[in-house]
């Protein structure tokens, strides 16, 4: 589904966050970045998102070369959805409108459709569909980010962090929504997490980076299985 190869990436020309990237996820799959604080997480993400372009390296969706694509045009053409950590809905705006957003380059019919799709999908949407975002609580929020960036119904959906000042039962309720959507739609998911091991349960592989390189990867059952693992990235705790 994507291949990243070798990213170099930074945001101003001394710097370089990334030195080095090398990963892919299979379509299908859920997989998680975990790490450090300030380690290249999100950075990974607006670099694949097409916010911030590599210096060198290449990514490879579907088999086309998108280093050099704007973030717009992997949006509308190249199914690629992006649920950033903060300001990822309109507060003033209803749950309609927040959707309808999403669905801006589609057509009216294919719109309302999609929303009606996405509601079936997601009921806590239709409940409160013409109420402002606002008077969602996180958990809710985060699903109505996760569904305005499934209105154009992307193949490749990327998450930075969305169990972010979750409390354990919202958090939940969030990842159920995140693997609903992979298991009813076939949405492959690269997300970033600080709860690892609740990410780890709930995905297929993770790959764990430090300091702009990946530092280890496998699949989530046997990094939460590896004592060594557990000490230095899950906070010790067992699985
Ligand atoms: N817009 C920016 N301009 C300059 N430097 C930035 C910018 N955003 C991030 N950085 C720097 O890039 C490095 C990696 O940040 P990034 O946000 O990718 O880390 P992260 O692994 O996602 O961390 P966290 O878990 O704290 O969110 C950090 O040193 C950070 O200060």
């Amino acid at each position: 589904m994507i291949e990243i190869d070798n990213v170099v990436a930074g945001y101003t020309a001394e710097v370089d966050i990334l030195k080095g990237m090398t990963l892919q996820v299979q379509r299908g799959e859920i997989v998680t970045l975990l790490g450090p604080n300030g380690c290249g997480k999100s950075t990974l993400l607006k670099s694949i998102a097409g916010f911030l372009r590599p210096r060198s390296g290449s990514i490879v969706l579907e088999s086309k070369d998108v280093s050099q694509v704007p973030v717009h045009q992997k949006i509308q053409k190249l199914g690629l959805g992006f649920v950033p950590q903060t300001e990822n809905v309109f507060s003033s705006l209803t749950i309609r409108e927040n959707m309808q957003v999403g669905g801006h380059f589609m057509s009216d019919a294919d719109c309302k459709q999609r929303m009606q799709e996405l509601c079936t999908l997601y009921p806590v949407l239709e409940r409160k569909f013409n109420a402002p975002a606002s008077s969602m609580s996180g958990g809710e929020r985060q699903i109505l980010a996760l569904a305005r960036a499934l209105m154009p119904r992307p193949r490749l959906l990327l998450l930075d962090e969305p169990s972010a000042g979750l409390s354990p039962k919202m958090l939940q309720e969030v990842f159920k929504a995140i693997v609903q959507v992979r298991d009813k739609e076939g949405v492959t998911i690269l997300m970033v997490e600080q709860n690892a091991m609740e990410a780890l349960r709930m995905s297929d592989r993770a790959y764990v980076l430090s300091m702009g390189t990946v530092a280890l990867t496998g699949a989530a059952n046997s990094l939460m299985s590896d004592p060594q693992v557990r000490e230095l990235y899950l906070g010790g705790r067992a699985a």
